[in-house]
């Protein structure tokens, strides 16, 4: 691992990767498995990319998922210290694990948003379990609460020149896209996903289902990049029709030619439905 060497650090245990590391890594993979998925990559087709694809993906996903483990061990190691520096403490390590997405990826953006949102549910699993405090749905998202609160008065509301997609679209339309929702620790998975999981349905179904609820209400900001906020509410209205009159794999295929067709891709919503999909294996 370049950039952020963790064999020296003499906290760092040779353990097997942690339950939550697990679970992260099997959901990512579930997530660009499930086909079909509008205007996202899976086993049929790219989306609405042209620079990748599910290969590609499985590479991203080999690269970033050992750092999970280490994201648990400094939220272990750190558990001792105020919520609020672990944010400090721990993005070294996440930026050099978006370094490692790069390097696998041949510098595509892949899992950006992923790295984000199941990073700091991991960090927050190490601080809890460390804290010896019972791994749940509810401890855990308010765990990753603590530790990013203020991160959207930091990093854009006081932001005057914005450098990514997601502070220019702050800037622009008030979105606050992963940084908002990890904040809020997970507000839409746990209002609008979990309490609808259909454990005794299919997995595919169950998890179909979840990512059209993801779609109904995330403020995406990968559609708003790349479509404005009429590409973000044209999807949003779309996942709302097919859960009020009923879907099937035709209709989601159909949602999937449509969104290509518009260049929408809901990255967003593709990394919530894996950070859903460990919540549910967890108790409320
Ligand atoms: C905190 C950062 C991650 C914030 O990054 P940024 O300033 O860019 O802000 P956002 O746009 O808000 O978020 C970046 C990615 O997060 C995903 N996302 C978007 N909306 C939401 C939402 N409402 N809730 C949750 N997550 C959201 C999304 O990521 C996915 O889409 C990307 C792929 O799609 P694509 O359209 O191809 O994206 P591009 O390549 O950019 O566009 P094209 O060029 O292809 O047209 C992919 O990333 C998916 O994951 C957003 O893109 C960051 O600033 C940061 O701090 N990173 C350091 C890491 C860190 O701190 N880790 C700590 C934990 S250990
Ligand atoms: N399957 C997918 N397709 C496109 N962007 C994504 N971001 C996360 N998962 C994705």
């Amino acid at each position: 691992m370049t950039g952020y060497d963790v064999t020296n650090s003499a906290a760092v245990i040779a353990v097997s990767p942690p339950l939550i590391a697990n679970l992260a890594r099997q959901a990512m993979i579930d997530e660009v498995n499930l086909t079909p998925k509008p205007g996202l990559v899976d086993r049929d087709n790219s989306g609405a990319h042209r620079d990748m694809d599910l290969a590609l993906f499985m590479c991203s996903i080999d690269a970033i998922t050992p750092w999970f483990s280490q994201f648990y061990q400094l939220g272990y190691e750190h558990a001792w210290r105020p919520a609020a520096e672990v944010l400090t403490i721990i993005r070294p390590a996440g930026i050099a694990c978006e370094q490692a997405m790069f390097s696998a990826t041949g510098g595509v953006n892949t899992h950006k948003g992923g790295i984000f949102s199941l990073g700091i549910l991991c960090v927050a699993a190490g601080r809890l379990s460390a804290l010896e405090n019972a791994l749940t749905q509810r401890s855990l998202c308010r765990q990753v609460s603590e530790i990013t609160q203020g991160l959207v008065a930091r990093e854009l509301m006081m932001r005057r020149h914005a450098s990514t997609a997601g502070e220019r679209l702050y800037q622009r339309w008030g979105l606050t896209g992963a940084r908002g929702e990890v904040e809020s620790g997970f507000r839409i998975i746990r209002q609008s996903v979990l309490p609808f999981w259909q454990r005794h349905q299919p997995d595919d179904r169950c998890l179909h289902d979840a990512l059209l609820r993801l779609m109904a209400v995330n403020p995406d900001t990968n559609l708003a990049a790349r479509g404005g906020l009429q590409g973000l509410r044209f999807v949003q209205r779309y996942a709302q029709n097919l859960l009020l009159k009923g879907w099937n794999r035709a209709s989601l295929e159909q949602m999937d030619r449509a969104l290509i067709a518009r260049n929408l891709s809901p990255g967003g919503s593709a990394d919530l439905l894996a950070v859903a999909q460990v919540l549910s294996a967890l108790v409320y």
